[in-house]
C-alpha cells in the first residue's frame, strides 16, 4: 500500500470522527515499532495538506529495558525532521517488583502506566491529543479479548476524551489493516526497532491474533467484514433478559 493510500484511509477516519481540529497540538504515542512510526510519518505530510492547521510531536516512553537501542528512532526522527521527545521513566523498575503468579511482567501493569507517563508529557509539552498507532486489527482483536477473557463486547474508540488527563486520545489508523501498514513501511524503507520487552510474542494478544490470521486464510472476506462490523451499530442485536 501507497503512503497516498495511507493518508486517504486517515483523512476518512479524520472525518468520520471529527479526530483533529484547528490549533490542535498532537502528541504522537511513539513506540518505535511499525505503526507509530508510519503513524507519524503519515501525519507529518497530512500536516501539509493545510486543510487543517495544527502542530505535532513524537512522545517516546522510555520504559526502561535493558538492550533496548533508541537509535534508530532518533535517526528515524532526524531523517523526516520530526520533533520527537524521549521521556526517560523507571517502569521497568516497578514492573520488576510486581510481577505475575508466573513470574512474568504484568502487560496491563505496564501500558497503564506507560498511558499515565505519556499523558503527563504530553501536557508538560502543551498538547491537548494524543495519537496512538492502533489499526483496525487491533480493534478486531481488543474485541475477540473481551469476549474471550471479559464476556463483554466491546473494543476501543477511535475518539476518545480521557477526563482524568482533561485531553483527547485518537487512533487515526483504525480504518487500515496491519498488512496494509507492513507494505507501506516496506515501500519506504521504515523499519520498527528492535523490541526487546520479555513478553513479546506470548502474549494473549498475540495468541487471537494467529488464531484470526489463521480464519481469515480461509475466510478472507471475514477480514474486511470484522473490521466494518465495528461501525455498524445499526446492525446490533444481543439478548435482553426481561429479568434484569
Ligand atoms: N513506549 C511507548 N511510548 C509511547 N507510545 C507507546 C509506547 N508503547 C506503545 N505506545 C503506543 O501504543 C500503541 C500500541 O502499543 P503496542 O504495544 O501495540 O505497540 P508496538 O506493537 O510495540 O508498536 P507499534 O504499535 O508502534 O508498532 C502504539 O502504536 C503506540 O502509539
Amino acid at each position: 500500500m501507497k503512503l497516498r493510500h495511507i493518508l486517504g484511509a486517515i483523512q476518512k477516519a479524520d472525518t468520520d470522527f471529527g479526530m483533529i481540529e484547528d490549533g490542535d497540538k498532537i502528541a504522537v504515542a511513539f513506540s518505535g515499532g511499525k505503526d507509530s512510526m508510519l503513524l507519524f510519518l503519515a501525519l507529518s505530510i497530512y500536516q501539509k495538506y493545510k486543510t487543517k492547521h495544527f502542530s505535532l510531536c513524537g512522545i517516546h516512553v522510555d520504559v526502561g529495558f535493558e538492550n533496548f537501542d533508541h537509535q534508530p528512532m532518533i535517526d528515524f526522527a532526524e531523517q523526516y525532521n520530526l520533533d520527537l521527545i524521549i521521556d526517560q521513566t523507571r517502569i521497568y523498575e516497578i514492573l520488576k517488583k510486581h510481577p505475575n503468579p508466573r513470574g512474568q511482567i504484568q502487560c496491563s501493569l505496564c501500558s497503564n502506566l506507560k498511558k499515565g507517563d505519556l499523558f503527563r508529557a504530553a501536557k508538560a509539552n502543551g498538547c491537548n491529543k494524543v495519537a496512538f498507532g492502533h489499526h483496525g486489527d487491533d480493534a478486531v482483536e481488543t474485541l475477540f479479548m473481551n469476549m474471550m477473557y471479559g464476556s463483554r463486547i466491546a473494543t476501543f474508540q477511535p475518539k476518545q476524551y480521557m477526563s482524568r488527563q482533561q485531553m483527547d486520545l485518537i487512533r487515526p489508523m483504525i480504518y487500515l489493516k496491519e498488512q496494509d501498514i507492513i507494505e507501506a513501511c516496506r515501500k519506504n524503507h521504515i523499519t520498527g526497532v528492535r523490541r526487546v520487552c520479555p513478553n513479546d510474542g506470548f502474549t494473549r494478544r498475540q495468541y487471537i491474533k494467529e488464531k484470526l490470521n489463521a480464519f481469515y486464510a480461509e475466510n478472507p472476506e471475514a477480514h474486511d467484514n470484522f473490521i466494518s462490523s465495528l461501525s455498524n451499530i445499526d446492525q446490533i442485536e444481543l439478548w435482553k433478559s426481561s429479568a434484569k
